[in-house]
């Protein structure tokens, strides 16, 4: 199969053009850099560099022929998006009803997209499944909701068929070691603690320890991005084994907190990671956890790495290699 990983210069692609490339399949990349970096396009893979909000670029793109499209570029940042709304209703819709357009123009009729719990918004009971209701409560989450909600329209009325993967919170780095899907600016809580760990940073902010949880710092549910990877060809042959839509959660199914991952960290590290406790962020939920049997029933997903001393274990292995090499810029 040729594959098209829109966003596969970034964090979470890398690993999954690894997942497509390890399989067999050709890997195209088309990505603008914003985010992502030119060293994360793995060997073998086709690269394209351009933006989803060029249609003339994205028109050049589709021509090269694609059974597949992975849709993974977007602003990530709920704490971000909800100061500077306008350039994430920009970047992720805007962009992603470009993405649609050019699939349906060059008749490319499979379509994954990367979407996030954040469509759930603050949880009325645990752990989340895909009926939960969704009222987002950042903007980010609104965007991938608004995205999801187009994808159902373009299946009902002209047929492209879609999986939307809910992932919760990516983190870890490749199981198998390859240091893959470095960061220009992490600003994700694992990578924070990370720089922390390394000295890039004085010290953490945990944002509020007000919160109704066990310590009162937000929980989360951590996903190894190998295990996010494997979905991705996991919802392509489901497509086209079955030619129809779906909407799946991608979790680990346990919680974990600001402070637990604070203390692991430590123990893991042997580091000092000084923490400053500040005021909640704005639009972020308390807790969010999953249940992620629909994608186990349909798409025969399991998360395998994703206990939380894997996560940081991977994690930590990088920093410290990015310390010789000083490949992660600041
Ligand atoms: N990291 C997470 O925890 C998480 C969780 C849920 C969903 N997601 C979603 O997964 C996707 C990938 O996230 P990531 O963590 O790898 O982030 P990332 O920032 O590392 O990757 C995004 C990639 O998209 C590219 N990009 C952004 N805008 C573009 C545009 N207009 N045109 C072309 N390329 C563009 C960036 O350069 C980058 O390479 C995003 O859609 C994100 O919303 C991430
Ligand atoms: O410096 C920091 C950064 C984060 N946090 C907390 O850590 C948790 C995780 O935050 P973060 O890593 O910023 O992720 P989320 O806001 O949960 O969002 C991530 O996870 C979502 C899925 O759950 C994705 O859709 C988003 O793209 C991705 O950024 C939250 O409780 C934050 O309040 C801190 O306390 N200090």
């Amino acid at each position: 199969m040729r594959v098209l990983l829109v966003g596969g210069a970034g964090y979470i692609g890398t690993h999954v053009a690894l997942a497509f490339q390890d399989r067999g399949d050709t890997v195209g990349i088309l990505d603008n850099l914003s985010t992502g970096l030119k060293s994360n396009v793995l060997d073998g893979s086709e690269f394209y560099e351009g933006d989803i909000m060029d249609t003339q670029c994205l028109d050049r793109v589709f021509a090269k022929g694609w059974d597949a499209v992975v849709h993974l570029a977007a602003f990530k940042a709920a704490g971000e998006s909800m100061l500077k709304p306008e350039i994430y209703a920009t970047n992720n819709i805007t962009g992603s009803l470009n993405l649609i357009n050019a699939c349906l123009k060059h008749n490319v009729m499979r379509f994954i997209l990367s979407s996030s719990a954040a469509v759930y918004g603050e949880p009325v009971y645990l752990p989340l499944d895909e009926a939960h209701p969704k009222h987002p409560t950042n903007y980010y989450g609104y965007t991938k909701l608004a995205i999801e909600q187009n994808l159902e329209w373009f299946d009902r009325l002209k047929g492209l068929k879609f999986v939307a993967l809910r992932y919760f919170n990516a983190a870890g780095y490749d199981v198998s070691g390859k240091m893959l899907g470095l960061e220009k600016k992490p600003a994700n809580l694992i990578p924070l603690v990370m720089e922390t760990a390394i000295g890039k940073r004085p010290n953490l902010l945990v944002f509020g320890n007000d919160y109704p949880t066990s310590d009162g710092t937000g929980v989360r549910d951590y996903v190894h991005v190998t295990d996010l990877a494997d979905a991705h060809v996991s919802a392509t042959d489901y497509l086209v084994a079955k030619n129809t839509s779906l909407t799946v959660n991608l979790g680990s199914g346990s919680g974990v907190s600001v402070q637990e991952i604070i203390d692991k960290s430590r123990e893991i590290t042997g580091r000092d990671i000084p923490a400053q406790y500040v005021d909640r962020r704005p639009g972020d939920p308390a807790k969010l956890v999953a249940s992620s049997s629909l994608a186990e029933k349909e798409l025969g997903w399991k998360a395998r790495y994703s206990d939380i001393e894997t996560i940081l274990r991977t994690t930590w292995e990088v920093y410290l290699a990015d310390r010789k090499k000083s490949v992660i810029t600041s």
